[in-house]
């Protein structure tokens, strides 16, 4: 334990009882926490079968040191979440009908304790978790209860966060940042930025992340990301937090760190659950409680300490010295008989015996609890998911993209250079191609090549980097750091500058390295064209990105690019285009683009061509260039608009994509 984690473990102060408002002032009062040191060191434990714990710690208070809460966080009302005949089930495929993973699962997790759910592989730990959480909603089938009543899954959610198994962490961002970012959104801009750091310093050492301030979040070592993650969330106080394989890859010091943490969180009021593989004796030891799970129906729910007395009234002994944790778990995966697993189902009433609590004063009923815990009246700030407007977020966000934007220079040069590279090459290849009579058709190419640029470069970028977001996205916008309106809304405007200024650097050394006409309104016009097809593609990029992952999207976008080409009118003239496929052409954003380049260069009474290359120019004329492609040349506010409709649209169905994406995962 670095000597941080032990300063903060060792120093003496809790909190007491205060009010459940995330900005509610701290009340203190000095208590002290047991810290259970495990008396199984080396893996192995011996335990007497009969001994069944009583709630008190397992270790005696000889061995008993102190640790340091949060003194900037206030203490949680301990929340009571119960679950009856939970059932859910997944759709398998078309026409293969559902399959159930949760079988009619009960269970009973009391406030203020840390809880593990267990179970092999496969047995639906991570299931029950979401549908705990409420990150699934859909073919679920039962009751949840939260202090004795049904769910309400909104107010529900505001007293929760999930930390996914994947840190999902804002890597560009240092920890300080990370921090500060999630605090805006979760405090809000009134909330005193004194007390915002004070929070932040203190969430900070308490886990051990404080040296590590200016780290960047990606350089963090894996069990530093996983404190941090915890320590992002901790921010809006949660009173039930829910962790998906929290100590998943982590040394057994750095386990025992995160589950050190997790347990002083419980110690003050708040419900700790989270799934774990198979702990060690010591770190199982450490649990309050341990919910077993075998292929979608429970084994086992209890103290950690009644585990083997338990075992042991039910003629499975848990051999002397073994890890009661690895027994279970050996019993969970049918290695000593099938049999076994229904016999202890059975045993459990499939999670409805109580019996096995270490504290029988926390085993209360759902009308106890009620009682104890009177309706509270809904508030303003209670319909609001969110912690802060959408105009708190939508300034969060881009200030956090703004941030990533200036340290990810590589792709920021990358871009910068491609545009350059390209349009120098484009440049000195279609040399003249602009004044130049006998060269207008090698011009058309130009412009051609021009759209083929624009709309790639946009729209694969997109692709290839919206996806990776979507894992962030789902897990920051679950836990109400924002809307997606305004997660959209900044996604739409966070990429206009860069779009914008590489467009224009493109734009400028390709127009005149070709000569084009050197008229500022045709430029203009030649840039706003270039401009509208780029922000189009985008906007096809994240319809693509936000549906598709990263291997479908990439063969998605070009090939729906090949029928927007063939409409466009470039290789077919518009006039030539079979009659049932004339309607194509209305939609191709490649046309309007391709017949705006045309106004903007042939058009608006253009003058006669130079001919000098050849003694005879066909198109020294612009017109009869205009007549030759069937494009008026007049067109360029129609083009203009149908681009921007077409931006429109395609943002429009993005976001409808976007959402049932999210949608579609719970
Ligand atoms: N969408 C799905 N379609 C089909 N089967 C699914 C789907 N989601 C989950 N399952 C199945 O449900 C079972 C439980 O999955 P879950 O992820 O909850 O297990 P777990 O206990 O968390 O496993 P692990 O410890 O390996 O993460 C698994 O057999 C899994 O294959």
């Amino acid at each position: 334990m670095n000597e941080i984690m032990q300063e903060g473990l060792r120093a003496e102060l809790s909190l007491s009882n205060a009010p459940s408002a995330v900005d509610a002032p701290p009340v203190y009062k000095s208590t002290t926490v047991p810290f259970e040191k495990g008396n199984a060191q080396n893996g192995t434990v011996e335990h007497s079968p009969d001994a069944r714990d009583t709630g008190s710690p397992l270790i005696n208070s000889e061995d008993t040191m102190e640790l340091r809460a949060f003194s900037n966080l206030p203490s949680r009302e301990p929340v009571d979440i119960q679950f009856k005949d939970v059932t859910y089930s997944v759709n398998v495929g078309f026409r293969k009908g559902k399959k159930e993973i949760l079988h009619k699962v009960n269970g009973k997790f009391p406030g203020g304790q840390l809880i593990a759910i267990m179970g092999p592989s496969g047995a639906g730990k991570s299931t029950l978790l979401d549908v705990l959480s409420g990150y699934k909603k859909s073919n679920v089938n039962g009751a949840v209860y939260v202090n004795g009543r049904i769910r309400n899954l909104a107010s529900f959610r505001k007293m929760t966060c999930y930390i996914t198994q994947d840190d999902h962490l804002q890597v560009l961002l240092t920890v300080l940042e990370n921090m500060r970012i999630a605090a805006d959104f979760k405090l809000g801009p009134n909330y005193p930025v004194q007390e915002k750091d004070a929070r932040i310093e203190d969430i900070l050492t308490v886990l051990g992340l404080y040296e590590h301030q200016f780290t960047l979040a990606g350089r963090l070592s894996g069990g530093q990301k996983k404190r941090l993650s915890i320590a992002l969330e901790l921010i809006s106080n949660p009173t039930i937090m829910f962790l998906d394989e929290p100590t998943t890859g982590l040394d057994s010091f750095s386990c025992t760190q995160v589950v050190d943490l997790l347990k002083t969180l419980a110690s003050q009021g708040r419900t700790i659950i989270c799934t774990i593989h198979q702990p060690s004796a010591k770190l199982f030891a450490e649990f309050d409680q341990v919910y077993v799970l075998s292929l979608g129906e429970c084994l086992y729910q209890g103290s950690t300490g009644n585990l083997v007395p338990y075992l042991h009234s039910i003629d499975l002994p848990c051999p002397k010295y073994h890890n009661p944790a690895d027994y279970i778990i050996e019993l969970a995966c049918g290695e000593h008989g099938d049999d076994k697993i229904q016999h202890m189902v059975n045993g459990m009433g499939n999670g409805e015996c109580l019996d096995w609590f270490g504290d029988p004063s926390k085993v209360l009923k759902l009308e106890t609890l009620r009682m104890k815990y009177p309706i509270q009246r809904p508030t303003k700030e209670n319909t609001i998911l969110q912690a802060t407007n959408h105009w708190n977020q939508l300034k969060t966000l881009l200030r956090r993209g703004i941030i990533r934007g200036k340290r990810d220079t590589t792709l920021t040069h990358l871009r910068i250079g491609v545009n350059i590279i390209v349009a120098a090459m484009l440049g000195f290849l279609f040399i003249e191609g602009g004044n130049e009579g006998s060269r207008v058709l090698d011009n058309y190419n130009l412009m051609f090549a021009n759209l083929m640029h624009h709309s790639m470069t946009t729209m694969m970028l997109t692709v290839l980097t919206f996806p990776t977001e979507m894992a962030i996205l789902r897990k920051e916008h679950f836990n109400r750091y924002y809307s997606l309106k305004s997660y959209y809304a900044s996604v739409t405007l966070l990429d206009i500058p860069m779009v914008s200024f590489c467009c224009l650097i493109y734009t400028v050394i390709v127009y005149f390295l070709s000569y084009q006409p050197p008229e500022f309104f045709r430029f203009s016009m030649f840039f706003t064209i270039s401009l509208l097809v780029a922000f189009v593609a985008q906007s096809i990029g994240l319809m693509v990105g936000a549906w598709f992952n990263v291997v479908n999207g990439t063969f998605i976008a070009p090939v729906s690019s090949i029928p927007m080409m063939m409409f466009a009118g470039f290789g077919v003239t518009l006039r030539d285009l079979p009659p049932y496929l004339k309607w194509g052409s209305y939609i191709s954003y490649l046309r309007y683009g391709l017949e705006g380049y045309v106004g903007a260069i042939y058009g608006a009474n253009r003058e006669t061509l130079v001919c000098e290359a050849k003694p005879y120019c066909h198109f020294k004329y612009p017109k009869r260039f205009l007549q030759e492609i069937s494009m008026e040349g007049d067109q360029f506010w129609t083009d203009v608009y149908a681009l921007c409709i077409n931006m429109l649209l395609f943002r429009i169905f993005a976001y409808v994509l976007l959402k049932a994406k999210l949608r579609a995962v719970r």
